[in-house]
């Protein structure tokens, strides 16, 4: 990475122990002998480090060797010459601050490239634009309702058959696959009935089906951290950055990467063509909520496992990866890391649902996942609205759920806050030895 015409490191007094360290990059400020620095990193960063250390540990080559990466707010770059010539030009094609958090979440998400954009959807579309008319999508029956949307316009209006099936039995998939299926589309767990999709077989079975197919994963319910869909046959990954990879809802982004550099480039294209990619500051905002990933999700994960069990425990019916209730519980722990801090139950009544959601005082009403703060919510009503009731019907999606999204809080109290709320709701009957879930769901 270069700041174009700036005069680099001209200003460093000459014969100064900066200016020597730059001359003789293995000795210390004080002319001690340095071990040989590690090797540059390779285009995609090339993993080192356990990922906790590669998290935090970013190279930049600015003139002042500056900790944080400078944000370079800038929409120009001068050029060295009439025909060009700078590395960069334009915002819209290529900037440093947002070249430099590629090149860290390649490494954090073992990929050859990595391309970052305004939105977890506007990465979404990007990967859509790889479609023609005439071309078959095959897609979850529980999705994001963003993703359902985007899908739902194709389909009405871009000349795409789009298929929905139960993908956590790939026979299903299969069945719907042949040689026009240009793309598959998966999420695990989804969101939000948390249902397990095994990546590695499906992704086989399109390949053969249509060895051009494009099987693209939505990783955004686990993160980097806990699952490489690309280490299990996925050609893209794709995530919100806007949820545990920033992890502190103050901006909106999305992210892709392949193995395939010429895959990458196909993708590059409408980034650069239509502009949706990642500005400076949000780059710079990004790439200091990742580093902090590791130490956000343990704690969101540990404080998801004992309120999924507080609910368990009491009766409800808990949907959470964490749980050996989980009817896919062994798959899940045979491709992820860890269960995320995402969990959704149900009430068996809708105003009751809905009273536990308005009783709570730390769980924030409020679509959105993987921040800090933890967050309550009612899908049918929120992040799944625009899915209309009647598919929401047709394809099982309860109307009473309530979905969990852990934050950091102190577990006690959360727990403290929830049990009030279930109480207050009338959705548990209290007992002399504690409380029970008023309502049984099976
Ligand atoms: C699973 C999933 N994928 C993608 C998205 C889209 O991300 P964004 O809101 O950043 O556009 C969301 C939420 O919005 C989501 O929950
Ligand atoms: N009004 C928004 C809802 C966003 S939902 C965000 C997130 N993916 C979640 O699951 O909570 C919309 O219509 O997209």
């Amino acid at each position: 990475m270069s700041a174009s015409g700036s005069g680099s490191g001209s200003n460093a007094p000459s014969g100064s122990l900066n200016s020597l360290k730059k001359a003789f990059p293995s000795v210390d400020l004080q002319g001690n002998d340095l071990p040989p620095s590690p090797a540059p990193s390779s285009p995609h960063g090339g993993r080192r480090y356990n990922i906790a250390t590669e998290l935090v540990f970013t190279e930049g080559n600015d003139q002042y060797n500056a900790s944080s990466v400078p944000i370079y707010q800038s929409a120009t770059f001068k050029q060295t010459s009439g025909g060009g010539g700078g590395e960069y030009d334009y915002t819209r094609s290529g900037n440093p601050t947002r070249t430099h958090l590629e090149r860290h979440l390649a490494k954090i998400m073992s990929a050859q490239r990595a391309l970052v954009v305004s939105s977890g959807m506007a990465a979404l579309d990007v990967i859509t634009r790889l479609l023609r008319p005439g071309d078959e999508v095959v897609a979850g029956d529980d999705i994001y309702g963003g993703t359902n949307r985007l899908l739902k316009y194709l389909s009405d209006n871009g000349g795409i058959k789009v298929h929905h099936v139960d993908t956590t039995q790939p026979e299903k998939v299969t069945e719907v696959l042949n040689d026009k299926t240009a793309m598959v589309l998966l999420e695990t767990p989804t969101n939000p009935l948390i249902k397990i999709v095994d990546i590695g077989t499906i992704a086989s079975a399109a390949h053969e089906a249509n060895p051009s197919c494009i099987v693209s994963v939505d990783n955004t319910m686990m993160s980097p951290l806990l699952l490489n869909p690309l280490e299990l046959g996925a050609d893209i990954v794709y995530e919100s950055g806007t949820k545990y990879l920033s992890g502190h809802h103050d901006l909106m982004a999305g992210v892709l990467a392949v193995n395939d550099l010429a895959l990458g480039e196909r993708l590059y294209f409408p980034i650069n063509a239509s502009g949706c990619g990642l500005s400076p500051f949000d780059s710079w905002l990004l790439l200091r909520g990742v580093k902090t990933l590791k130490v956000r999700m343990d704690q969101q994960q540990s404080n998801a496992q004992r309120i999924a069990e507080f609910l368990e425990g009491h009766g409800f019916k808990v949907r959470y990866p964490g749980l050996r209730s989980h009817p896919q519980y062994e798959l899940h722990n045979s491709m992820a890391r860890g269960a995320g801090a995402v969990l959704s139950f149900e009430t068996g009544d809708v105003n009751v649902s809905e009273r536990i959601v308005e009783s709570a005082k730390i769980w924030a009403i409020s679509v959105s996942f993987g921040c800090v703060n933890s967050l309550i919510s009612m899908p049918c009503r929120m992040s799944h609205a625009s899915i209309d009731a009647k598919t929401r019907a047709e394809r099982a999606l309860p109307e009473d759920l309530i979905r969990l999204c852990v934050g950091i809080e102190d577990v006690d109290d959360l727990i403290d806050d929830l049990q009030r709320a279930l109480v207050q709701a009338g959705a548990v009957n209290v007992t002399l030895d504690g409380f029970q879930a008023q309502t049984q769901v099976e």
